[in-house]
C-alpha cells in the first residue's frame, strides 16, 4: 500500500464568486479530487484554502477544475488583497444587449406583429442563455448535474421549443438581471469588510535624525521612530515616545470618543491623532497590526460555517434534484394518463424547474451571518464566524471572570497591616521586591504604591509566581511569600468590606497584611441587568476569597464561586457548558483555557494577542455592556435568518403550487426567485444597519 501523502494547506484568490451557490459548487468539484481536504472558501474575502496531497493532486488541477467552473484563481501571499473595482463587466454588458433586443421584441409584437417576432426573442434568450449554459456545461462536466445554470438553460431551451419565445426571454433575462444584483450585494458586503483593511494609512512619516521621511508602512520595522501629526491616521501599532494627545480609535473600537494618551501608552494602527504632535515607535509591522489581524480574522471567519448553513446545504443538495425529478412527473403523467394536453403540461413542468432554484435559500445564513460579522465588527465586536453566532445567541449561562473583567484590574492598596514591631513602608518595600516578576494587577498595585512613596526595594533572587497562589522570592537570605493568607480574623474582617488580603511571610513568619481592592466598573451593574434581560444567569467566578467575593457580588447582585483555583474555574465552565451552553467572558491574560472550555469564549480588550487569537469573539472596547450587545446581535442574526428561510422556502412553496395549477407561468416563478433572493439579501442588510448596544 502507498504510504499516506503529506498534505499542506494551500491558498488561492478566487474571483466571480457572486452567487449563492457558486462556494458550495467549488467545495463539491474539489471534494471529489484525491488527497484534498479541509476545504474553506470565504466568499466575502473570495479565498479558497484547503489542505492538499501535491503528489495525489497537483495544485494546477485545483485551478483548472476552478477554471472549468467558469471562476477566476490565482495563487495569494498571505496578504488580503485589494481586487480592482468592477464597472459593468462583460457580464453586465451582455444583459444590457439581451435587455434591448428584448424590448425591441416587445415593441416588434406590438407595432408589427408578424412571424419575425418570435424569433426576435428567441435571440434575446440566447443571447442571456448562451453564458448560462456555458457554465451549466461546464459544471456538468465537473460532475455536478444539479446546477442553477442547468435548471435554466434546460426551462429556458424548454420554453423556446414550445414555441413560448417571450417567456423564454424574459425568464433568461430576469435571472441574469437576479445574478448581476447578487454579485453587486456581494461587492457590497465585501467592501464593507475591506473598510476595515484601508483604515490605515499607506504611508507613514520617519524619523531620520532631525528630518523626516515619508516611507511605505509596509518598510517600517519594530524599533523606528514615527511622528504623528495632529489629523493623521497612524499606519502601524506602537508605543508614545513623546508627547501626549487624543486619540481617536474608533477604527478598532468604534468609540469615536477620543481617549487622551501620553508616553508609554499604547497606540493602535488606524487611530487618529486629534491634538498635538507625537512621536511613536513602531512595535508592529503593518501586516501584524491589531487592525490587519481583525481584517484578517473577519476574512477567516467567514468560511467558519455556522451549523445551520451547512444543513441547509445539504439540503440544497437534494432540493434540486427532487425538483428535476417533479417537473419530469409533471410533464409526463397528465398527458399520458390523464389525457391532458402536452404543451401546458411541458409548460408547468418548465415552471416547475425554475422553482427549483434554491439561490434566495442558499444565501439565506451567509448572507445574514455576514451582515452580522461586520456589523459587529464596525463597533468593535467580533465575531469568529457564523458557528460562534449561533452558539453565543443560544446560551443560557453567562460566566464573567472578576478581576480584569468585572472589575478593570486596577486595584488600589486600601489597608497595610504591619505585624508588631514591623515597619509599614518597609512590608511595602518588602512586597513590592516580591512582586517583581508578577503582572497580576495585585502585584501592578503593589509596586505602583511602593514606587509612589518613593521607596528603595531590596535586591529579589529567584522571584517566581504561584500561579493562583501568590509569589515567592529570596531577599536578604530568607524566603519571602506574598499571597492568600492563612487563618487571620483581621483578615477576615478586611475580606467582609470587598477587599483581597494577602499576606507577606518571611521564613514562614507572617509580616503583616496588605489589603486591596478593585471597584466594579462603573457600568458593571448595567451590564448584569442587561443579561438578565436578556433572560440569561450570570455568575462570577474568581480566584479571589469568598468574603470579598461575595461582598462585591452581592454589591452588583450576582451569583458568585469564589476561591477558584484555574482548574476549578475550568471544571465550572465545562460543568455549565455541560448544562445547555455558557458565554464565558474573560481577559484573556490568564483565563485562557477557561475561554476555550466554554461554549463560547469572549475576550475583553484587544490589546492582547491571545485575547485576538485563542478566544471565540472579542470585545475590543473595556466596556462590560459590550458583552449583551454581542449576544443581542447574535440573536437578531438568528432571527434573521429565520426569517430568510421562512421567505425564501414559503414564496418557493406558494409557487410551486401556482405553477402546478397552471395559475402563475415561467416568469413568474423567475421573478418569485430573483424577489426572494433580494428580499433575502436586503432582510440580511438590515443587521448592517443595526445598533446592538441599544437596548431592544
Ligand atoms: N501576584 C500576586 N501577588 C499577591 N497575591 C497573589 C498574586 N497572584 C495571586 N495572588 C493571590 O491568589 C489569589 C487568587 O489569584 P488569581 O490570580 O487566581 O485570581 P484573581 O486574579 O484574584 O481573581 P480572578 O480569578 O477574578 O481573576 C488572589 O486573590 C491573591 O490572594
Ligand atoms: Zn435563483
Amino acid at each position: 500500500m502507498k504510504e499516506f501523502s503529506r498534505s499542506e494547506t494551500m491558498e488561492w484568490h478566487v474571483t466571480g464568486l457572486d452567487c449563492a451557490s457558486c462556494a458550495a459548487r467549488i467545495r463539491t468539484a474539489l471534494e471529489r479530487l484525491p488527497g484534498t481536504g479541509g476545504i474553506e472558501i470565504a466568499l466575502m474575502d473570495e479565498r479558497l484554502r484547503l489542505h492538499l496531497a501535491p503528489d495525489l493532486t497537483p495544485p494546477a488541477r485545483i485551478e483548472e477544475a476552478v477554471r472549468a467552473l467558469g471562476f477566476g484563481i490565482a495563487r495569494t501571499g498571505p496578504a488580503p488583497q485589494a481586487a480592482p473595482r468592477r464597472a459593468l463587466g462583460p457580464r453586465g454588458r451582455l444583459v444590457l444587449v439581451s435587455g434591448a433586443v428584448l424590448a425591441a421584441g416587445w415593441v416588434f409584437a406590438l407595432a408589427a406583429p408578424g412571424p419575425l417576432v418570435p424569433w426576435v426573442f428567441a435571440l434575446a434568450c440566447l443571447i442571456a442563455l448562451l453564458p448560462v449554459a456555458r457554465r451549466a456545461v461546464a459544471a456538468l462536466r465537473a460532475g455536478l448535474p444539479f446546477t442553477i445554470e442547468m435548471l435554466m438553460t434546460l426551462a429556458a431551451t424548454g420554453a423556446l421549443v414550445i414555441g413560448e419565445t417571450a417567456e423564454a426571454a424574459v425568464v433568461v433575462f430576469l435571472f441574469a438581471v437576479g445574478e448581476l444584483l447578487e454579485g453587486i450585494a456581494a461587492n457590497r458586503a465585501r467592501d464593507g469588510i475591506r473598510a476595515l483593511a484601508r483604515l490605515t494609512p499607506a504611508t507613514a512619516l520617519l524619523e531620520h535624525g532631525d528630518h523626516v521621511h515619508e516611507v511605505g508602512a509596509d518598510s517600517l520595522r519594530p524599533g523606528q521612530i514615527l511622528r504623528l501629526r495632529p489629523g493623521d491616521r497612524l499606519a502601524v501599532d506602537g508605543e508614545i515616545v513623546e508627547g501626549v494627545s487624543g486619540l481617536d480609535e474608533s477604527a478598532v473600537t468604534g468609540e469615536s470618543l477620543p481617549v487622551t494618551r501620553g508616553p508609554g501608552a499604547v497606540v493602535i494602527a488606524g487611530s487618529i491623532n486629534t491634538e498635538a504632535l507625537l512621536r511613536i515607535r513602531v512595535t508592529r509591522a503593518a501586516a501584524d497590526s491589531t487592525l490587519a489581524r481583525i481584517a484578517r480574522m473577519i476574512a477567516e471567519a467567514e468560511a467558519a460555517r455556522a451549523p445551520t448553513e451547512r444543513f441547509i446545504d445539504r439540503f440544497a443538495r437534494w432540493y434540486m434534484p427532487a425538483i428535476v425529478a417533479a417537473a419530469v412527473l409533471v410533464a409526463i403523467v397528465p398527458p399520458l394518463a390523464m389525457g391532458g394536453v402536452w404543451g401546458e403540461w411541458v409548460y408547468r413542468a418548465l415552471a416547475l424547474l425554475l422553482i427549483g432554484c434554491p439561490c434566495a435559500l442558499v444565501i439565506s445564513v451567509p448572507a445574514a451571518i455576514a451582515a452580522a460579522l461586520s456589523s459587529g465588527a464596525r463597533r468593535g465586536l467580533l465575531l469568529k464566524g457564523g458557528a460562534v453566532v449561533e452558539a453565543l445567541a443560544g446560551v443560557t449561562h453567562v460566566a464573567l471572570d472578576k478581576t480584569g473583567t468585572l472589575t478593570p484590574g486596577r486595584a488600589q492598596i486600601t489597608d497595610l497591616r504591619p505585624a508588631p514591631g514591623v515597619e509599614a513602608d518597609s512590608l511595602l518595600a518588602l512586597a513590592a521586591a516580591a512582586e517583581t516578576g508578577s503582572s497580576h494587577p495585585l502585584a501592578r498595585a503593589i509596586r505602583a504604591e511602593a514606587s509612589a512613596r518613593g521607596l528603595a526595594l531590596p535586591a529579589a533572587r529567584d522571584a517566581r509566581v504561584r500561579p493562583g497562589a501568590g509569589v515567592e522570592a529570596r531577599i536578604g537570605g530568607a524566603l519571602i511569600r506574598l499571597g492568600q493568607p492563612t487563618h487571620s480574623a483581621a483578615a477576615g474582617t478586611l475580606e467582609e468590606e470587598g477587599k483581597t488580603v494577602v499576606e507577606l511571610t518571611r521564613a514562614g513568619q507572617s509580616l503583616g497584611l496588605i489589603a486591596l481592592r478593585d471597584e466594579p466598573r462603573p457600568e458593571a451593574a448595567e451590564a448584569l441587568r442587561q443579561i438578565a434581560a436578556l433572560g440569561l444567569r450570570p455568575v462570577m467566578l474568581t480566584g479571589d476569597n469568598p468574603r470579598a467575593a461575595g461582598a462585591i457580588a452581592a454589591g452588583l447582585g450576582i451569583a458568585a464561586r469564589a476561591g477558584l483555583k484555574p482548574a476549578d474555574k475550568l471544571a465550572e465552565i465545562r460543568a455549565l457548558a455541560g448544562a445547555g451552553g455558557v458565554v464565558m467572558l474573560g481577559d484573556g491574560i490568564n483565563d485562557a483555557p477557561a475561554l476555550k472550555a466554554a461554549s463560547v469564549g469572549v475576550a475583553m480588550g484587544g490589546g492582547t494577542d491571545v485575547a485576538l487569537e485563542t478566544a471565540d469573539a472579542a470585545i475590543l472596547r473595556d466596556r462590560l455592556t459590550d458583552l449583551p450587545a454581542m449576544i443581542r446581535l447574535s440573536r437578531a442574526a438568528m432571527r434573521n435568518i429565520r426569517q430568510n428561510v421562512a421567505i425564501a422556502l414559503g414564496l418557493k412553496a406558494v409557487f410551486l403550487v401556482t405553477s402546478v395549477t397552471g395559475l402563475t407561468g415561467l416568469w413568474m416563478a423567475v421573478l418569485a426567485d430573483t424577489g426572494a433572493t433580494v428580499l433575502v439579501t436586503a432582510n440580511a442588510m438590515r443587521l448592517l444597519a443595526m445598533d446592538p448596544r441599544r437596548k431592544a
